[in-house]
């Protein structure tokens, strides 16, 4: 699975530890899923290219680095993947944010289309595309399809808890994008959650239920 990255960093897994517990309210569930997109970002953001620029410092002339290449965008799924913009924005304050509305039917577990707003440019850019969970696949495969379809070619995808099941599904169908995972758990239970997980990350975050 060399395309499949588990963040392995102390504080993603301390932080993650917090929003699996129940008794987490919606607040510092936000807050933490915030603060996890961030230091995502950061580590998914490694292989990123630099180019040589010449700058001059108040002592100096001097050749420093800055990002080359593409321009870069984020695309939540709607509405959990709101909760990861923030944080991505902070690592990343130039990039342009698209949104992609899904939701998943409850008895079928497929995904349901019902929004979809991206950057003009869109198609130029590097494109991370967040969600804080990847249950079945059905969503991110779903919401990556609908950018390939609108001419993107550089895709990566974030979530912040993964099921096994479902990161089978999304490179199968989708081998040539990069997946940053914050942990990858054990199973999906009959319902289509993630065990042990944390529950509907959407309505943690929004406090919906
Ligand atoms: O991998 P999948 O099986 O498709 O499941 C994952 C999707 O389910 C959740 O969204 P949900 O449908 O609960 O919508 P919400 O964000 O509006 O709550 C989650 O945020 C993902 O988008
Ligand atoms: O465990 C799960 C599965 C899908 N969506 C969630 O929010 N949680
Ligand atoms: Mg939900």
């Amino acid at each position: 699975m060399s395309n499949v990255h588990v963040m392995d960093h102390p504080l993603i897994q301390h932080k993650i530890g917090i929003i699996r517990r129940e008794e987490t309210g919606s607040k510092d569930f936000r807050m933490m899923i915030g603060e996890i997109a961030m230091l995502m970002c950061y580590e998914a953001t490694r292989d990123l290219k630099l180019q040589d620029v010449e700058i001059q410092t108040p002592i100096c002339k001097m050749t420093a680095k800055e990002l080359a290449g593409k321009k870069l965008a984020v695309v939540p799924i709607l509405r959990a993947g709101l909760g990861m913009v923030e944080g991505m924005l902070a690592m990343i304050p130039a990039a342009k944010v698209g949104h992609i509305g899904l939701f998943r039917d409850p008895k079928t577990l497929e995904p349901v289309e019902y929004y979809c707003k991206l950057p003009a440019d869109c198609e130029e850019r590097e494109v991370f595309v967040v969600d804080p969970m990847l249950a079945t696949g059905g969503s991110c495969i779903a919401a990556i399809q609908m950018l390939k379809n609108r001419g993107v070619k550089n895709i990566r995808f974030m979530c912040i808890i993964a099921a096994p099941e479902g990161v089978k599904k999304l490179q199968e169908a989708h081998p040539d994008v990069e997946v940053y995972i914050g942990a990858l758990d054990e199973k999906l239970n009959e319902h289509g959650y993630i065990v042990p997980g944390l529950g509907d990350a959407g309505d943690r975050i929004f406090g919906t239920k």
